[in-house]
């Protein structure tokens, strides 16, 4: 193509700014066509929930300093007064995530912003005395770390674990109507010892069961010790107190786990080893989506059409399985930030540096592709349809994988004493390697191998529809 052509092809240049738009336009796909899917989690992992979550972490600190008398010229604050506190964080909405915004536009520090934010509100609440105990002792960190334990906690109890326990359930649930229904293997992409669809399913659901069994242990730990955790501040100003009780009772009383040692931050590691199980998780399930993607493609699954939908642009006929590849896309990209998180979570520079601050902001982008891709999967298995026609079909085409079966028979045969039975691996490799053989031609090789009646029989009566030793069963391990 000339150059002249090209220079036509391109977007006209004089085009209205989208970013001027008075309605927000989303940059990235969470917050535009996926907005939906995700939502639940904006509750907890947004920055307007980290906020609210600030503010709920100093009124309860403020609260919690009262109530346990620590400060010398302090008491317990009436009902009313702890009620108010508390409406601070209950009434949070859009008006206060601007009012927030608007002081930190001149405190240029998100946390300062919120000990204002709170101070402007305790003249009302009779409490103007006690302004300098909002953030008492505290470093942001000791705000942040709370904050966020308290939102990830939020986001894994109450989103993502049951949103992925259900996905696993259904995962379970299709292992048990497809236990019975043979399936040929396929070790290396080539035919081996048949299975049943149920039982590979019912090893997904077990793998993905013992990773959401370990993100339900997870340790959610949380500080509150002052600027590099030696509680240097709490000592100076009110000796007399037992600084360590307090903060203890404080991170308890927020349902978390106290971390008694740490920098200015807390170290970040429960985070680590939370995002590795989720990304484990990920990971199976990814690979949960590309063996159906690949059941589909060979007809081992139907996929039921959604009424009105539409396959391809061009090739009416299409059923696309487009659940599954937005899947695996949305846990890739979910991995990449999962693996980011615990890789450098874990380091901060001397006491601290920042840099934690800037990549925990992303793990509800982290958390989002996941739900996504859950969503998808859900969805997508509950459009399948199992083809037993099919699977049948394709065992009756594959009677050599039951070349193993008899060698092995006749293994058994010669340590019986039965004889006749030499070289049965090396027999039936002659037989079978890279040849197609059908049942009769299995059949006449049995019978003639002068095997005892009974062995005889057993390997007559069987089919590769049949040489399934105890797969079915095996799903009931689900169960335990
Ligand atoms: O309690 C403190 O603040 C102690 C201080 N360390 C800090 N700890 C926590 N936050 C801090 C710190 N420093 C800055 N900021 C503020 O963090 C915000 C960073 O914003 P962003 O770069 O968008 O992630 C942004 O709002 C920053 O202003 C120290 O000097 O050790």
């Amino acid at each position: 193509m000339s150059d002249s052509a090209n220079a036509t092809a391109r977007i006209p240049s004089g085009r209205k700014s989208l970013a001027a738009s008075s309605e927000r336009i989303a940059l990235g796909p969470l917050d535009g066509r996926y907005s939906g899917a995700v939502a639940p989690l904006v509750d907890y992992l947004s920055e307007a929930a980290l906020n609210r979550d600030r503010v709920g972490v100093e009124v309860e600190w403020f609260i919690h300093l009262t109530n346990n008398n620590v400060l010398p010229g302090t008491e317990p604050l009436t009902a009313a007064q702890q009620a108010g506190l508390r409406a601070i964080v209950t009434e949070f909405d859009a008006a206060s995530v601007q009012e927030l915004a608007d002081i930190e536009k001149v405190t240029v520090h998100d946390v300062k912003a919120v000990e204002y934010f709170i101070g402007n509100r305790l003249a009302d609440l009779g409490l103007e005395r006690l302004k300098p105990l909002v953030h008492f002792g505290c470093t942001s960190e000791d705000i942040n770390n709370l904050s966020y334990a308290v939102g990830v906690k939020g986001a894994v109890e109450d989103v993502w674990l049951p949103a992925a326990r259900t996905l696993v359930a259904k995962i379970a649930e299709m292992a048990e109507e497809n236990r019975a229904v043979p399936m040929l293997s396929r070790t290396h992409g080539q035919p081996a010892t048949p299975t049943t669809l149920g039982k590979e399913l019912a090893v997904t659901a077990h793998r993905l069961t013992r990773q959401l069994d370990r993100v339900a242990k997870t340790e959610f730990l949380g500080k509150i010790n002052g600027a590099t955790g030696t509680y240097a501040a709490h000592y100076a100003s009110v000796p007399a107190a037992d600084w360590q009780d307090v903060a203890k009772g404080f991170v308890e009383s927020l349902g978390l786990t106290w971390n008694p040692l740490t920098t200015q931050i807390e170290s970040h590691d429960w985070q680590a080893e939370l995002y590795a199980d989720m990304a484990r998780f990920n990971r199976i399930l990814h690979n949960l989506c590309t063996d159906v993607w690949s059941y589909i493609s060979i007809g081992y699954f139907a996929q039921i059409p959604v009424p009105g939908a539409t396959g391809s642009s061009t090739m009416p006929h299409k059923v696309n399985p487009i659940r599954f590849e937005n899947a695996e896309a949305n846990l890739e990209l979910s991995n990449a930030l999962l693996d980011t998180l615990g890789a450098t979570l874990v380091t901060s520079r001397w006491q601290r540096d920042l840099t934690d601050s800037s990549s925990q902001r992303n793990i509800g982008v982290a958390f989002g592709h996941s739900l996504l891709a859950i969503n998808n999967v859900l969805g997508g298995l509950g459009r399948l349809d199992t083809a037993e026609a099919v699977l049948a079909e394709d065992l009756d085409h594959n009677w050599e994988v039951l070349a193993e079966a008899i060698q092995m028979v006749m293994r058994a045969e010669a340590i019986a004493g039965v004889e006749g039975m030499e070289d049965p691996y090396e027999r039936l490799k002659d037989l079978t390697r890279g040849q197609r053989v059908n049942a009769a031609r299995m059949q006449e090789f049995v019978s003639g191998l002068g095997l005892s009646a009974d062995a005889q029989a057993r390997l007559l009566d069987l089919t590769p529809g049949k040489y399934i030793g105890i797969a079915e069963s095996l799903v009931d391990h689900l169960q335990k």
